[in-house]
């Protein structure tokens, strides 16, 4: 069975990534990003009536991301909008940002609430947080999720559902349940109580040697795929 990693083994893997390794985030976040869109592409296809997803970054990798992803939805033949509420100053966020801009991606500056955002979109893509993510959220960002618990559209959390602690799950009080989660390079502990219909392992870019030093036992792609769905 594929390894669920507890948040600080997470970590230590993605620093191992950048340290032993020398990936830049870039080429890792691209590689994460499509898979994100190649996976949401096998679960909500673009051919069906408006597909309009509504990408939600946080302020981190995860957030980075979700820009990645909306940008290739764009070229799948999606109508993506993003809501971006903290943007990064760095210049990697900055260029994702002008990226998305420069293809038509609309940015919106206000959450609408839960009865707008299900009349106007189709999806929501919650890449709010990833593993760095300690409960609970920030006021901010806790009205944030408080707005997408309340909406009927699927939910699609990249990496980890945001507001879940990483390792325990959704906390007690209530939380954002996924339709669709993508787990990227392995699932995290908190993936063992997710209940949604489809979850997807994502970010092909784990060196052999790490996985074996790490024991991930990750499953086996399909042939040239970026993504593959769990059981
Ligand atoms: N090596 C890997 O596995 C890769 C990871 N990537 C992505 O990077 C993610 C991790 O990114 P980061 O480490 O930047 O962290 P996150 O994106 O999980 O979040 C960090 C940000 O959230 C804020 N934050 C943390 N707790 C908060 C709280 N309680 N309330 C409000 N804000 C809070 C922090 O201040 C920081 O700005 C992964 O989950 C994954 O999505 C990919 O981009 C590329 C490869
Ligand atoms: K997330």
């Amino acid at each position: 069975m594929v390894k669920f990693l507890g948040q600080e083994e997470a970590i230590k893997i993605d620093q191992e990534l950048f340290t032993e390794y020398c990936f830049s985030v870039d080429q890792l976040m691209e590689l994460a990003g499509l898979s994100c869109a190649v996976s949401i592409s096998k679960s909500y296809p673009p051919s069906e009536p408006n597909s309009s997803p509504l990408i939600c970054c946080g302020p981190g990798n995860n957030g980075g991301d979700g820009l990645v992803c909306a940008r290739h939805l764009k070229l799948f033949g999606y109508n993506p909008a993003v809501y971006y509420p903290k943007p990064t100053e760095k210049p990697l966020f900055h260029n994702l940002t002008t990226q998305c801009k420069a293809m038509d991606i609309q940015f919106i500056d206000q959450l609408p609430d839960p009865q707008t955002i299900d009349a106007k979109y189709s999806l929501i893509i919650d890449a709010l947080f990833g593993f760095s993510f300690r409960p609970p959220a920030r006021p901010q960002f806790a009205e944030i999720l408080n707005t997408l618990q309340k909406v009927t559209i699927p939910v699609c959390s990249i990496d980890i559902p945001s507001g879940w602690d990483v390792e325990k799950g959704c906390p007690p009080e209530g939380g954002l349940q996924p339709e669709m989660l993508i787990s990227l390079t392995a699932p995290k502990k908190c993936a063992l109580h997710f209940k949604g219909k489809y979850h997807y392992l994502g970010g092909r870019f784990v060196p052999p040697k790490l996985e074996a030093k790490y024991e991930l036992n990750l499953p086996q792609y399909p042939g040239t795929d970026v993504c593959l769905k769990l059981d």
